[in-house]
């Protein structure tokens, strides 16, 4: 198990990152063509990831059922991603879980589409404890309440969840960037693809449509190797142990944060959330 974080620039990173990130920042062209899929890590990332592969194969499952999850849209904060990336046609698809001061600032002059997923960060902290438990690449906590005293201070991978959710809003209202939440794909995935596609430029007839929504369930997910996990390599987690697919539910924290938890959490959410107008969240 690994012992500590990769620390950059005051955040605690998995030591798969990239360690020049300011080189990544100044230097990485984003296209135009490109989508982009952000996240705090356990947001949903890798539902966004499905939905968007699946909308450009217009509900073909055959590519997402014979490349990895991590090799269609790789991740940009690792050299393996990056790699992978540069050799990619267009349109490009990557994702990341970068904070907005930490991403290639290319972006912010291009066209290139942005969905950014958003979720409970109750529900956020309860994945993540089940996940980081049984990664080999950082930090393992030892407890749950240990884990949730790291969330509170920022110190998880990718840092402070109020930060990193409150600086990509900054760019809300941008017709680039799409904005939306976990517990919206749960609501109603239907809408939710058919925004998805709508932002993405691609008009899916009502077969491509049954076919994307019959293959991004919770259920087709899990038994999908390819979307699952499993076949990530040992050195970085620790299979036995390892559900990624585990409840995909919205509300779990109920199940496991304690009432004191839960009132610890609200008064630093209240505090840290104060500057954002009302009504953005629907776990609010
Ligand atoms: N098709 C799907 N439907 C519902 N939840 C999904 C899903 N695909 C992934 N998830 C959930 O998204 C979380 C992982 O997020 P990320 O991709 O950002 O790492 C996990 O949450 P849980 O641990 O609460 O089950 C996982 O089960
Ligand atoms: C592909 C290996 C992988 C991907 C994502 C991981 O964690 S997180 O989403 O960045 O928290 C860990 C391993």
């Amino acid at each position: 198990m690994a012992t500590d974080y990769l620390w950059i620039e005051g955040i605690p990173f998995h030591w798969t990152t990239i360690r020049d990130l300011r080189s990544l920042r100044d230097g990485f062209l984003v296209r135009d063509q490109d989508v982009i899929t952000l996240s705090y890590p356990k947001s949903g990332t890798n539902w966004i990831k499905e939905i968007t592969n699946l909308i450009h194969t217009r509900g073909d499952p055959s590519w997402v059922q014979s490349v990895v999850s991590w090799e269609r849209s790789p991740w940009i904060e690792t050299p393996e991603g990056l790699e992978l990336i540069e050799k990619q046609g267009d349109p490009r698809s990557y994702t990341s879980h970068l904070p907005v001061h930490l991403f290639p600032t290319s972006l912010f002059t291009s066209k290139a589409k942005v969905i950014y997923i958003m979720r409970n960060p109750r529900d956020v902290i309860v994945s993540g404890y089940h996940f980081h438990k049984t990664l080999k690449i950082t930090k393992n906590p030892s407890s749950f309440e240990e884990y949730f005293e790291w969330f509170l201070r920022g110190n998880v991978p990718f840092g402070s969840w109020f930060d990193h959710v409150g600086g990509w809003l900054q760019m809300r209202g941008k017709e680039n960037f799409l904005f939306i939440s976990y517990e919206e794909l749960h609501q109603d995935i239907r809408a939710s693809v058919e925004k998805i596609s709508r932002f993405l430029g691609t008009e899916l007839n009502p077969e491509e449509m049954d076919s994307v929504l019959q293959h991004v369930t919770f259920q087709a997910m899990k038994d999908n190797k390819m979307s699952n996990f499993s076949l990530v390599p040992d050195i970085h987690i620790d299979h036995s142990n390892m559900r990624f697919m585990r409840k995909g539910i919205a509300g779990d924290w109920k199940n496991q944060l304690t009432v004191a938890q839960t009132e610890a959490f609200d008064r630093v959410y209240r505090e840290k959330m104060a500057g954002l107008p009302p009504g953005l969240f629907p776990w609010d």
